[in-house]
């Protein structure tokens, strides 16, 4: 049995004109500590696919088992990051963060511990520097750390992440998947993120899932990455094995999923 495992997921959707099957016969298993990647062309289904493992829809028909329960509404073992971090405004950085600790390990933790917990997680997204600023005095980003470490407080079994590095430009999003590649080797936790990127699912996944447009979207195959650990951007741009891996999901995308392509 897998870690996490989704079962034959089906979902419609009741809409004013009527139902919409926007997922058919999704199957995935997931090992404890993988990073998977979920990619296929706007609209096929993948925040919805997300949003099921997250407990924040509910399917039609199938489920989602992780370590053998079934999961059927939100936890924090599950954290999602969204492309737009969801800071709350009105607090600080630290506070952002501390909120998080305080509803998961108010029980577990002393006060004190639970201070050190919210500066070791800052810690972990380089924001130590940035304890007292407000979202609206950070960048992008900042803020994008912010929402990661605030996710990672709650020590998820499964961090979830949609598009976490969409909104941001080159250079910082760059720099934001390698701290994500990092935090991933020291921690090793289990990750499911989106992108629409083809490079950064290569470099940062173990499990490319790509899936096929809706309606009725499902996997349509799944490739493993087999690079060796820690991945080298610079390194990877000259490697035969990596640029075999980026033209076969190009292949999926813009081959064998175009024609029926949202966008
Ligand atoms: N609550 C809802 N009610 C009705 N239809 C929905 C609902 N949520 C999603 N859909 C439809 O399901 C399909 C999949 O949507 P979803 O947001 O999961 O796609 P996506 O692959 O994440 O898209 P994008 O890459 O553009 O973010 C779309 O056709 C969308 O319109």
């Amino acid at each position: 049995m897998s870690y996490l495992s989704l079962e034959q997921i089906e979902m419609v959707f009741n809409t004013k004109s009527g139902v919409f099957h926007a997922l058919h016969d999704v199957s995935l298993r997931v090992e404890k500590g993988e990073f998977v990647s979920l990619i296929g062309h706007s609209g096929c289904g993948k925040s919805t696919v997300l949003n099921i493992i997250a407990g924040l829809l509910k399917v039609t028909a199938g489920g989602v088992l992780l370590e053998n329960k079934e999961v059927n509404a939100p936890a924090p073992e599950r954290a999602v990051v969204f492309q737009n971090h969801s800071l709350l405004p009105w607090l600080t950085v630290y506070d952002n963060v501390r909120l998080a600790v305080d509803k998961v390990f108010t029980d577990k933790k002393t006060k004190a511990e639970r201070h050190e917990w919210t500066l070791h997680q800052l810690e972990l997204v380089n924001m130590l520097h940035a304890l007292e600023k407000r979202p609206n005095e950070i960048s992008g980003g900042m803020k994008q750390r912010v929402g990661i470490a605030r996710a990672l407080a709650m020590q998820p079994k499964v961090l979830l992440m949609d598009e976490p590095f969409g909104a941001l430009d080159a250079l910082t999003r760059a720099h934001l998947q390698d701290s994500v590649m990092e935090i991933h080797a020291n921690l090793g936790n289990t990750v499911i993120m989106i992108t629409h990127d083809v490079d950064e699912a290569v470099l940062l996944s173990d499990k490319i899932v790509m899936m096929t447009n809706g309606p009725a979207a499902t996997v349509g195959e799944i490739l493993k990455v087999k690079l060796p650990r820690p991945r080298n951007r610079l390194a990877l741009a000259d490697n035969p094995e990596y640029n075999h891996y980026r033209a076969e999901v190009l292949r999926f995308l813009y081959e064998r999923q175009k024609h029926k392509a949202v966008a």
